[in-house]
């Protein structure tokens, strides 16, 4: 059977603020498949962040239904949320948010900390993580010696180096020159395809959303559209499509079943292009 990386459902996410109710999120469903490439876009303050850190188990819903590898949130006290995080979500931010005066290879290491890895296989592993992110040459730089690209890159790198079943991306170019950005959307969409984690990736750009094949339009805290797209950009082959109409598109049921997942395994699975390896068995701590 499928088991869904993270399912949504009715989930709402209402902010207290000096006595008044802001009513970020108001009643989404969705299901995360396996080694799905899904662009979340909307305008400022639609709820975008809200449902990254629900997603990704950062924050709790205030109503509503949310599953996260298996687990429903609301039976997960404080520490088992944060060790579930820990084990199935990786989270890049806009700003990269590195340890300032911590070296590349230990910025990527330091999830494993939480896990109970021991010293020298944490290096080993967040020494290979760079390697595929192609820093294999700057594992002792710090972050203020690196550029803004390979800070992304090293970000990249810490969030995968616990090889999560999802990686939550919240404007990952938004701090990068175009070029810049390009190529650490390039990164993302490589490590989606090659090893098999799904790619949930917040952007304002409508260009960059094209790039996905699942693309989920939200606006004032709810989901108005949400379709599969059979040619998305970076297949090199699709026209120019609008989030709403896309002649190739086809509309989402909250179920999560459809052609939009590409791999579709159960529990770390392989799918057409394979997984990485995953590293279950560290005991997990908190993320
Ligand atoms: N901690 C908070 N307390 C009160 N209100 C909040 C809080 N966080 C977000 N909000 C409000 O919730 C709504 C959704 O915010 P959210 O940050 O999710 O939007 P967004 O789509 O990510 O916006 P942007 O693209 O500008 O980052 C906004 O009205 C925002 O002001």
């Amino acid at each position: 059977m499928t088991v869904a990386a993270i399912e949504a459902v009715d989930v709402s996410r209402t902010y207290e603020l000096d006595g008044v109710s802001v009513p970020a999120l108001r009643g989404v469903s969705l299901t995360i498949a396996q080694g799905e490439y899904v662009a979340v876009i909307g305008p400022s303050g639609s709820g975008k962040s809200t449902l990254m850190h629900l997603l990704g188990g950062l924050d709790r819903p205030t109503g509503g239904r949310l599953v996260i590898g298996g687990r429903d949130v609301a039976t997960l006290t404080a520490p088992e949320l944060a060790t579930l995080r820990n084990e199935t979500i990786g989270f890049v931010f806009q700003a990269f948010h590195l340890l300032p005066r911590t070296s590349a290879v230990d910025n990527v290491a330091l999830p494993l900390v939480y896990r109970g890895v021991g010293a020298r296989q944490r290096r080993e592993r967040a020494a290979a993580m760079l390697g595929r992110v192609g820093l294999g040459h700057r594992l002792t730089h710090r972050p203020n010696q690196l550029s803004g690209g390979e800070q992304q890159r090293v970000a990249i790198a810490r969030a995968l180096v616990t090889d999560p079943a999802v990686l939550l991306a919240d404007e990952p170019t938004g701090n990068l020159d175009s070029a810049t950005g390009e190529a650490v959307l390039e990164l993302l969409e490589q490590l989606n395809a090659e090893s098999g984690v799904a790619l949930v990736m917040v952007t304002h750009d409508p260009e960059v959303a094209a790039r996905a094949r699942r693309r989920i339009a939200v606006r004032d805290g709810l989901i108005r559209s949400d379709t599969v797209h059979d040619r998305p950009l970076s297949g090199g082959d699709g026209g120019p499509e609008t989030l709403d109409a896309a002649p190739s598109a086809e509309p989402r049921s909250a179920s999560g079943s459809g052609p939009g997942h590409p791999s579709g395994g159960s529990g770390g699975a392989t799918g057409a292009t394979g997984r990485l390896p995953r590293n279950g068995a560290q005991a997990g701590g908190a993320g």
